[in-house]
């Protein structure tokens, strides 16, 4: 049988791991240098040459798309499907044993699982009724604490205290916790993982039944397993089978979630005799990138050590692009963007990546500003997401009291006693009377058709909305939001999910705040600034235009899979997956590295990682971008630009100069050396570059403008006010 086309498209030392035999191997090698590549072949290779049977085969990846990945690509090496193997993540691999041998398992047959929201709910619970105080030991900090115990493979009953309080406390929940699991038959996430291991310990035959099913065990991203994860895989291979895994530990990114990456170091003890391999050739990235990466991920200490070289071009300089702020920085890419399709490339080869889910709020408007389609993987688009459409309704419904859908989705949200069997009987009277859901509100109490609490709940509620109104009625429209946002408890409510969850709400609610202040001096830029009465209507309008633009937002459907769409993601969903051209958003200290990872060394060092992670998605181009000023949680901070880039050798990058002025060439098509300083803005007098000043404003520069005559609008970098568009023959600005 010619089974060449299995190794003919790989080097020596991958060909080594494809066609070893049979026999333990770990595969130690840098980011694009064919790791996933080199497990798909092995699988292929096992069960053409080897003849091992699909059944026998158990192949562990990281996310479930990259399992799909997976086995489509070994159906397409083998032109026929592989039915039978196993292919999936942990976590669904252990829920899988877990269904089929759920009485194993000491579970009922449908058993459920609780995401962490469900979780934080019954953990509550238990804490008051144990009379555990919720504000010394703040549920989440319990829920934390229970998750990292199971994490480790830790029940109850195996942890050891010493009387001291904390570790007393936490015991005694947790002990709770796994009896109110148990009796309600339920599993959280981490539960999934410890169980399926215990199934192994607790059943000798059932492991052995697998150990001798699978007899060739293979995972990718091996450096971001956790104690169970690596503990259930031991036990599984103990008995005669093989198996391979790949990993590099300079992209270990989960050490917050537990993952360990002396698993590594720990797999040649455990697995003695087990094959080693390194790959060194990067297949993905050009020189120019690679040597960003190899250099930034140096400053780490203890690493296992390996470099990459590639036998390809250098290809481009890293472009850095210093923005004046997040809205510049924003459009610049767009425009970037636009130039890519432009010139023939497809959308889908270019990524936005960022280090928290909130960033993407600016680039998507930037997006729609100018129709290109985009897609956000592993996440909803940011007016999608519920935190913001909670918030959303509260503003809507101080504009409009009569909008029933926002008034649906927040009248009890948080909670506040408004049940069902009430919310029946108030849309039994709307659709009765043909009014609206405040309307049938405010009549069932003049009628007194409900009981007492219920409808001093309604009362609560509709003095809420009113009190917010008026309360905001000469305020501007980012103090708006801000005061909706308390004064609804959302914060309280979304701070009471899982620790991971609550963080990225809160963030993103910071991040509608932002979003409505720059909506409103974009606004007041348009405007005359001539023109300044009218002040508090104004702000109602404003409000009432934000409301429009959001909801425009947020019904343009993400693209279609198939559709050609720019990919944004978290730098923490990028893992594994590669891109021609690539944007890393954001590089500034405090957001990238976070600022909650900035005070330890680890942390700092996980940071890194994550930006080698990023720099090596890149295969053709890569830009870098930061902000001066950027608005976070509704402040404008000065920013400082990210460690990361300094540590980055400066022959390589090529900083994006006369910031606009490219823009400007990049999304005329002109080039850039065209448009320079002292280029005149046509029939107005006034040249980018010049000095001028404003009224209102004072001093600055002249950066860029649209149009020309007595419609320009011109871009003034103003030196205390920051950078802002004006109409020209509004402005009346001086010469200096
Ligand atoms: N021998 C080879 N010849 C040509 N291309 C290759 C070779 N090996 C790998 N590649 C290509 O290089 C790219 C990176 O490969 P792959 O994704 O397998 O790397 P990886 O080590 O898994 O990366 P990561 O660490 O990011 O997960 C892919 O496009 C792959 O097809
Ligand atoms: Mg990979």
């Amino acid at each position: 049988m010619d089974v060449s086309y299995l190794l003919d498209s790989l080097n020596t030392e991958q060909r080594e791991a494809v066609s070893a035999p049979p026999g333990h191997a770990l595969i130690l090698a840098g980011a694009g240098s064919g790791k996933t590549r080199v497990l798909v072949h092995r699988i292929a290779w096992l069960m053409q040459v080897e003849s091992v049977s699909p059944f026998a085969i158990l192949a562990v990846t990281f996310t479930n798309k990259a399992a799909r990945e997976m086995r489509s690509r070994i159906d397409e090496l083998l032109e026929q499907p592989a039915g039978g193997m196993w292919v999936g993540t942990f976590h669904g691999l252990a829920h899988r044993l877990l269904r089929m041998h759920w009485r194993e398992a000491n579970l009922p047959e449908n058993f459920q699982i609780m995401d962490s929201d469900d979780q934080l709910r019954l953990i509550k619970r238990l804490c008051k009724s144990l009379g555990v105080s919720d504000d010394k030991w703040p549920p989440k900090q319990v829920q934390w604490y229970i998750n990292g115990q199971k994490d480790e493979g830790l029940r109850a009953n195996h942890i050891e205290h010493f009387g001291d309080e904390y570790t007393r406390t936490m015991l005694t929940v947790y002990t709770a916790y796994e009896e109110a699991c148990q009796r309600g038959g339920m599993v959280d996430f981490a539960e999934i993982l410890l169980r399926a291991h215990e199934l192994w310990l607790n059943h000798p035959g059932l492991l052995a039944h697998y150990q001798r099913r699978f007899q060739h065990i293979l995972v990718d991203e091996f450096q971001d397993t956790n104690a169970v994860q690596y503990a259930w895989l031991r036990l599984l291979a103990s008995n005669g089978s093989h198996l391979m895994v790949v990993g590099d530990d300079d992209q270990s990114i989960y050490g917050w979630r537990g993952a360990r990456i002396e698993n590594i170091q720990q797999f040649s003890t455990d697995f003695p005799g087990a094959h080693t391999i390194r790959l060194e050739q990067n297949y993905r990235s050009t020189g120019t990138i690679l040597k960003a990466a190899n250099h930034l991920i140096a400053n780490n200490q203890g690493r296992l050590g390996k470099e990459l070289w590639t036998d390809g071009q250098d290809g481009e300089a890293i472009s850095l692009y210093e923005a004046f702020n997040e809205q510049d920085e924003a459009r610049f890419i767009a425009d970037r963007l636009q130039d890519w399709l432009n010139t023939g490339h497809q959308l889908s080869d270019a990524a936005i990546l960022y280090r928290s889910n909130a960033q993407s709020r600016e680039m998507e408007e930037a997006l729609l500003r100018i129709s290109l389609p985009y897609r956000i993987y592993g996440g909803l688009r940011f007016y999608d997401r519920l935190e913001i459409r909670n918030a959303l309704a509260y503003l809507r419904l101080i504009i409009n009291r009569h909008d029933d859908t926002a008034m649906e989705r927040v009248i009890n949200v948080p909670t506040r006693g408004i049940g069902n069997k009430t919310l029946d009987t108030l849309r039994a009277f709307a659709r009765e009377q043909s009014c609206s859901l405040w309307q049938a509100c405010q009549q069932s109490i003049e009628l007194n058709l409900l009981p007492p609490r219920a409808r001093s709940a309604i009362e609560g509620f509709m003095r809420l909305i009113h009190g917010m109104e008026q309360d905001s009625a000469d305020q501007e429209l980012g103090d708006t939001v801000n005061l909706v946002i308390q004064r609804s408890g959302l914060i309280a409510h979304h701070e009471k999910e899982g620790a991971e969850k609550a963080q990225a709400r809160l963030e993103n609610l910071n991040e509608l705040i932002s979003a409505t202040q720059s909506f409103a001096e974009e606004w007041q830029d348009q405007d005359d600034p001539f023109e300044e009465d009218a002040q508090s209507d104004t702000e109602r309008a404003i409000l009432s235009t934000f409301l429009d633009q959001a909801a425009l937002d947020a019904g343009e459907s993400q693209a279609p899979e198939s559709d050609d769409a720019v990919q944004m993601m978290t730098l923490h969903s990028a893992k594994g997956l590669e891109f021609p051209l690539v944007f890393m958003v954001g590089m500034e200290e405090g957001l990238f590295p976070h600022k909650m990872s900035m005070d330890s060394i680890n942390g700092v060092e996980e940071e890194r990682r994550l930006c080698y992670v990023g720099i090596t998605r890149a295969m053709q181009k890569l830009y870098l971008s930061s902000a001066e000023s950027r608005r976070l949680h509704g402040d404008v901070n000065i920013c400082r630009p990210s460690r990361f880039i300094r540590e980055l050798p400066g022959t390589l990058i090529e900083p994006v100069r006369l910031k606009s002025e490219i823009r400007r060439a990049i999304s005329t098509g002109r080039p850039a050396s065209s448009i320079s300083r002292g280029t005149d803005i046509p029939d107005t007098g006034i040249s980018l570059g010049q000095r001028v000043r404003h009224g209102k404003f004072g001093e600055g520069v002249v950066l860029n403008y649209e149009g020309s005559g007595s419609h320009a609008r011109v871009q003034v970098n103003f030196d205390d006010a920051g950078s802002k568009w004006l109409v020209l023959s509004y402005a009346r600005l001086e010469a200096v």
